[in-house]
């Protein structure tokens, strides 16, 4: 089987990663690559890592040079993979890597978008109860944010085996590549390096609602999420530290079984050996998701830490292994979950 594929978008962090997993994935032929501003460079210009396409020419973002492949990827800004998607034929595996298209209610999209709510596709999470069905066969994806892969499967086994109360506390810090390779000036190595700030304080952050909308189906009620997202000095990588006070008769052992049974058979998602903690560094390029959990009885609240690539798992390979899923390939082909140490 080889499947033709393009990346609109192949300029930017997201679409860069991709083009890396794709280069390494035995099944995959890769098509157009396109850009907005940097349409007509050499993408070996742009990204210079991924030598074997060093050559290649951006082109304009346009339906007719992203026609004639199997898959889509869109790695654009929020709010423009609606137009561009719709001029996709149904039969094109169209997989949208930004927010797009993962909300289901409206209300939350205006309160923290601005375009049009473009309507929701099926969710690229696998992990999730239910969540291989929804990806099998289709032929549009919404990739999930970043924050809201490494919280809702940090803690959805704690919701799955009702061990939770519906309230979570989320601190989660996060590298700069999260907020895409436009010049921004509070990205500026000057005012990150050495530093440690936090955004989105006080519900103020985007994807708290898709949090809320990932974990509240698992525990059956709605979920409440204070989440403090903060920048931290490094490249890629994410550590959210996530907490939620314990029903009532909750403990230890219970913790660890639920969060054992949840991810026994997952490729991609680890819960560490008693003791060990997670780090991003683990992580670096690969797909997997790192997980410990404890039971704090002097507080009586469940603490679940996971780390991730936000270019990987949080973008990139999450949405080549949602790729695999749609169209019957082996989960795991071209992913990796070994990371890049130190
Ligand atoms: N960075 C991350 O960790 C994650 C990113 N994502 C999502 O992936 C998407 C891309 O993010 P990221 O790669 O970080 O962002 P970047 O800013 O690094 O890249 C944006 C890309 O979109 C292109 N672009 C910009 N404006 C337009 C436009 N109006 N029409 C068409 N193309 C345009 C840019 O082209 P050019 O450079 O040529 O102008 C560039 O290729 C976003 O939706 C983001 O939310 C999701 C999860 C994690
Ligand atoms: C550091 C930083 O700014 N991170 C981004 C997360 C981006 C991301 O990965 O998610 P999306 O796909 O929803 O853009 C932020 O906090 O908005």
């Amino acid at each position: 089987m080889v499947v033709r594929v393009a990346v609109a978008g192949a300029s930017g962090y997201a679409g860069g990663e991709v083009l890396r997993l794709l280069l390494s994935h035995p099944e995959v032929e890769i098509g157009a690559l396109t850009g907005n501003s940097n349409a007509g460079q050499l993408l070996g210009s742009l990204q210079p890592h991924l030598a074997p396409l060093a050559g290649r020419t951006l082109a304009a973002t346009t339906p007719e040079v992203l026609a004639g492949h199997d898959v889509v990827f869109l790695a654009l800004p929020h709010g423009q993979s609606a137009a561009v998607a719709a001029e996709l034929g149904e039969d094109v595996l169209v997989i949208d890597m930004g927010a797009d298209h993962r909300l289901k209610d409206s209300a939350d999209w205006d309160a923290f978008y601005g375009a049009p709510h473009a309507g929701t596709w099926p969710y690229g999470l696998p992990e999730l109860p239910g969540g291989r069905a929804a990806l099998e066969g289709s032929k549009r994806i919404a990739v999930p944010g970043c924050f809201p892969t490494a919280v809702t499967l940090a803690l959805f086994p704690a919701y799955a085996a009702q061990l939770a109360e519906p309230e979570a506390v989320i601190v989660a810090a996060t590298g700069t590549s999260g907020a895409g390779k436009a010049l921004k000036p509070h990205l500026l190595g000057s005012e990150v390096m050495g530093s440690v700030s936090p955004y989105g304080v006080g519900g103020g952050h985007r994807h708290t609602p898709e949090m809320v909308q990932n974990l509240s189906p698992i525990a059956g009620q709605k979920v409440s999420v204070s989440f403090t997202p903060t920048l931290v000095p490094m490249s890629r990588g994410i550590l959210a530290t996530c907490s939620a006070k314990a029903l009532p008769g909750t403990t230890a052992d219970a913790v660890r079984a639920a969060y054992e049974k949840a991810y026994a058979d997952e490729p991609f998602v680890h819960l560490l050996p008693e003791g060990q903690w997670p780090a991003t560094s683990s992580v670096h390029g690969s797909n997997a998701v790192r997980i410990q959990v404890a039971y704090d009885g002097s507080a009586q609240r469940i603490i679940a830490i996971s780390a991730i690539d936000n270019l990987t798992k949080g973008t990139a390979g999450g949405a080549v292994q949602s790729m695999n899923i749609a169209l019957g390939l082996p989960e795991e082909l071209g992913l990796s979950t070994i990371g890049v140490a130190p």
